[in-house]
């Protein structure tokens, strides 16, 4: 380690004084102007990490769904996952050491991994369009390049990219080539082989909008949209061409505010979607003839792969096991269906990918998906092999299940939510199917359900557990939130400090069992009960909400300065 080129250039990327940040849900993000050292010594990190795991590593320089002035940068892991969570921790301290102790921190980590330093290191970069991406991606690479380490810089990409990049280098090309063409070719053979086999074909099947939040999405999904052109035609609405980016549009603004883009023209019944900004999330949504808005998020995105894929497996006759893994906010209503109609088992983690991730490879096929639309399919090692073999070998119906379960585990992101990868599900998913939206829409109906920010004193006064669904800490909170819930039917809330804002997140949701029991036998509902039934569901989460807003529940918050 050259110790005088590290103070040389460390002296150009200075931490301000008294910024302390930690590496969160999805890595360092705040101001793009505070973050300058931090993407330096995320570059001295990722060699590090690239030594001690003697693999390629990535970073992506990136804040997502956050505003256009805000930045972020993580860690990309061998084959692709999230940077693991011990190395989360040298990563903080990396970031907020004082620029004196730099040196003195960087060996302590490299002493506690037991980094041999004298091995090579080699660090992927990717960025989105925010302006201030290119400059801080420069300081990364400042940052590799210090420590000796190799660098590729991909330019612009879209966070999935370069995850797949990073898996794509790690296996020797064996789970693709590390170019986008690569990408986009991989993707779009699987796609066209599966919807190849698709009986509907219509013009209007083969349709679709995509709001790209003005981001990188844009950028790439242009690119391969001619890749894939005889299956699916897209339209790209703001495409950055205009608009700013995740300024009223993207997936967060159509989840979090359940209404439809600027910048988008929607006729009724037409299928939508929306990328976020550096196109890891996707929700669908539509128009219905009186003008409602629909919303599909990651929920029914969940359901609708899950159901495809447990009818697959079944027709292959293999006992593969399936699991769907989701988080406290996934809708009570999608667990239950998926439970107790699709009929997988349903597991619930923490909030962020990571987690979700982690546990999805504990299955033969792990399905995972956030409600607000981050999610993919993995596949073991073992069913790729078994699905595989029995393509080649079996003819007749079995065969083609085979061969369609084949061209999905090519279509899916196996490294990480993938927006551009599971809108191409999702369509190919249609397709064969025949279904339109409104039919994919009407499998389950959500439970009305209400998601707000709370900005308290110091969130952390509030401790969960079991998946973040039970506070533990301050006490006689959860109490507080038991006495409410037992009110009201199919009731559920709870809350959680943010792993990424200044907030804690609060959560409800309530129904009638009428509406399930009704949605479950599919009887048909006319116009005035639906009405009725409109006004008991929201009544009942008002009621709920309105409690949990009370003094009494936020007297255990502390001090509030707003909420919205
Ligand atoms: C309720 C919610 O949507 N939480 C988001 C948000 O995490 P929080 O820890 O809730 O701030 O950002 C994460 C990273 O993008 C994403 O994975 C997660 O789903
Ligand atoms: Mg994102």
């Amino acid at each position: 380690m050259d110790l005088d080129a590290l103070t040389k250039h460390s002296a150009f990327h200075a931490k301000p004084d008294g910024l302390i940040l930690q590496y969160g849900t999805a890595g360092f993000r705040t101001k793009a102007e505070h973050l300058d050292h931090v993407m330096f010594r995320m570059g001295l990190l990722a060699v590090l990490r690239s030594k001690q795991t003697k693999s390629t590593i990535g970073v992506m320089v990136t804040a997502s769904h956050n505003p256009e002035e805000d930045n972020g940068v993580k860690l990309v892991d061998p084959l692709g996952e999230m940077l693991a969570p011990s190395w989360e921790e040298h990563a903080t301290c990396l970031a907020n050491a004082e620029d004196q102790n730099l040196q003195s921190v960087l060996m302590d980590i490299s002493e506690k991994v037991a980094v041999n330093l004298h091995q090579d290191a080699f660090v992927v970069i990717g960025r989105d369009t925010r302006p201030s991406s290119e400059k801080l991606s420069q300081s990364v690479i400042d940052g590799v390049t210090v420590l000796g380490g190799q660098v590729h810089d991909y330019g612009l990409l879209t966070t999935p990219q370069l995850h797949y990049m990073v898996y794509c280098r790690n296996t020797s090309g064996q789970y693709g080539e590390a170019t986008t063409e690569g990408y986009y070719e991989k993707l779009s053979k699987a796609f066209v082989e599966l919807t190849g086999q698709a009986f509907c074909s219509g013009d209007d099947h083969r349709k679709l909008k995509v709001d790209c939040a003005n981001g990188i999405g844009a950028l790439k999904l242009g690119e391969m949209k001619p890749y894939f052109s005889q299956g699916l035609s897209v339209q790209l609405f703001n495409d950055g061409s205009g608009g700013k980016l995740n300024y009223f549009c993207g997936a967060d603004f159509v989840k979090t505010h359940q209404k439809p883009p600027q910048g988008i023209e929607m006729k009724s019944s037409e299928r939508c979607c929306s990328f976020d900004g550096d196109a890891d999330r996707i929700v669908y949504y539509y128009q219905d003839v009186d003008g409602h808005f629909h919303l599909l998020d990651g929920d029914k995105i969940a359901t609708l792969i899950s159901s495809f894929l447990k009818e697959l497996v079944l027709e292959i006759g293999e006992s593969l096991n399936i699991g769907v893994v989701q988080t406290a906010y996934a809708n009570g209503s999608s667990t239950r269906y998926l439970e107790e109609v699709v009929k997988v088992p349903v597991y619930c983690t923490k909030t962020g990918v990571k987690h979700l991730h982690h546990k999805a490879q504990e299955f033969d096929i792990g399905v995972y998906f956030e409600a607000n639309g981050h999610g993919t399919v993995l596949f073991s090692k073992a069913a790729e092999t078994k699905i595989k073999q029995l393509a080649k070998e079996l003819e007749d119906k079995k065969s083609k299940a085979a061969k369609m379960l084949e061209n999905v585990i090519d279509l899916f992101n196996q490294a990480t939510g993938d927006a551009i990868s599971d809108m191409l599900v999702i369509e190919a998913v249609l397709a064969l199917k025949g279904l339109t939206i409104q039919q994919w829409d009407a499998l389950y109906m959500d439970l009305p359900n209400r998601q707000l920010k709370v900005k308290v004193a110091d969130r952390q006064v509030i401790s969960t557990t079991d998946a973040e669904r039970q506070a533990v800490k301050p006490p006689g909170l959860q109490e507080a939130i038991n006495d409410l819930v037992k009110k009201y039917k199919l009731s559920r809330a709870f809350v959680r400090p943010s792993g990424t804002e200044d907030v804690v997140r609060v959560y409800a949701e309530a129904d009638s069992q009428v509406s399930w029991d009704r949605a479950v036998e599919g009887k048909g509902r006319d116009r005035l009960t639906e009405l009725e039934e409109g006004g008991s569901r929201r009544e009942a989460i008002l009621m709920v909400w309105q409690s949990l807003m009370s003094w009494r529940f936020m007297a255990f918050l502390g001090f509030i300065t707003y909420f919205h």
